[in-house]
């Protein structure tokens, strides 16, 4: 079947070539892709994640793990670490590198065609990334901040201008709080952070309300429950994503600011912003079994984090931002999904995987997981800080 990405004529994102220097486990390591999706097996520590950490890195935030710099050169190493990759991104090739020098460790150097970016934030313009980890295992069991990071990085993937709303509700937010634990009377201070704080929560639940939307129709329209992916029914708890169902933004945004200010008083007894959109949540609800999300086998919820993820992607390839090309294309990366999988439910994840046309990276402990998806992706051995190109048959 023809993608919504092949029908427009896009070309999607390919790498081609990364290259890792003093990086967590790898000393030097380079690879050469041919634009199939790529499984990496190997053993227990051998540098998988961190390969797919280092591909994240190429796009904007803190990456799979939320790692600190400091974190992310090789131990044993000069203290400095790079990742450079050359893909092609609708037909057009580009080369991406990020990295830190030994001599200024905590300054995240971002460079696009040879050029310095601005920031990783520059990235998103060319490719961005979605992932699933086994740190996300206890999504639904976690506290409702793990699902807010979920879905809003799912926004972030959809729209990367979300990332600014996203900080500076949370900057406005710190700045009002330091006021109120100060006992500061600068009213005018106090009112103009509140006021930054509702229109920057606002553009923040409006986001989170069109991605949760988009993942509804997708998994409406997704056919993924006999492939062994659970559809789920998704909502969205939070005061003002509910007021956006029944008022305009301008009006919600005056609303939560007046709010904001009867509730100084609260906010600083309690040392924290009592409301916003900070305390948020996504409700997953198991459609078939009407079971939340939490009360499923550990089995269950991840397959439906699996179906969220595909989801998203889904719906980001029927989204008109994307097909009318304004959007960068996406990058799945799928970390330690197969074990979980039995034989068939796996097979038919590959199946899927290719019908997304969007370039995935899958790991696995063992090369017979990938059986299924054969010639169809490009397999790497993972061993010993290296990569050794292999057939997956
Ligand atoms: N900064 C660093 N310098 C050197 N080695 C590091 C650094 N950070 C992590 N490592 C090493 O990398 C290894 C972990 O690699 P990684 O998480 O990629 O393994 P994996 O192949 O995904 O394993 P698993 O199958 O267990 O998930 C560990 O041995 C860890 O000690």
């Amino acid at each position: 079947m023809a993608t919504p990405a092949r029908a427009a004529g896009r070309a999607p994102v390919r790498f081609r070539r990364l290259a890792l220097m003093d990086f967590r486990s790898y000393a030097r390591a380079e690879v050469a892709l041919d634009g199939r999706p790529v499984a990496l097996f190997g053993p227990n520590g051998a540098g998988k994640t961190n390969l797919l950490e280092a591909l994240s890195l190429l796009g904007p935030g803190r990456g799979l793990r939320s790692a600190r710099l400091d974190e992310l050169p090789r131990v044993g190493g000069a203290g400095g670490w790079a990742v450079s990759a050359r893909l092609d991104v609708a037909g057009e090739e580009r080369r991406l590198g990020v990295g830190a020098a030994a001599s200024a460790p905590d300054r995240r150097i971002c460079r696009i065609d040879e050029t310095a970016a601005a920031g990783p934030a520059a990235l998103a313009e060319h490719v961005r990334f979605l992932w699933l980890t086994p740190a996300q295992d206890r999504l639904f069991t976690d506290s409702p901040g793990e699902r807010r990071r979920f879905l809003d990085r799912m926004a972030l993937a959809r729209n990367p201008a979300q990332a600014r709303a996203a900080a500076d509700y949370e900057l406005a937010m710190r700045q009002r709080q330091r006021l109120l634990d100060e006992r500061s009377r600068d009213e005018a201070w106090l009112a103009a952070l509140e006021t930054r704080m509702a229109e920057a929560g606002v553009a923040l639940a409006a986001a989170r309300r069109e991605t949760a939307s988009a993942l509804a129709a997708a998994e409406i329209a997704a056919g993924d429950e006999d492939a062994g992916f659970p559809a789920a029914d998704i909502a969205l708890e939070g005061e003002l994503e509910a007021a956006l169902d029944a008022a305009p933004a301008a009006e919600v945004e005056e609303a939560f600011a007046e709010r904001l200010r009867r509730n100084r008083a609260a906010d600083a007894a309690a040392g924290r912003a009592l409301i916003g959109p900070h305390r948020s949540d996504l409700l997953v609800t198991h459609r078939q079994k009407g079971t939340p999300a939490r009360a499923c086998s550990t089995g269950e919820q991840k397959a439906l984090l699996i179906g969220l993820v595909l989801a998203n992607a889904r719906a980001l390839a029927l989204s008109a931002r994307f097909r009318a090309g304004a959007s960068a294309p996406l990058v799945l990366l799928l970390d330690e999904i197969a074990a979980h999988l039995d034989k068939d439910r796996r097979a038919a994840l590959f199946d899927i995987l290719d019908g997304l046309d969007f370039q995935v990276f899958m790991t696995g402990t063992d090369k017979s997981l990938f059986a299924a998806w054969g010639a169809r992706a490009q397999g790497f051995a993972v061993e010993d800080g290296g990569l050794t190109e292999t057939t997956l048959t």
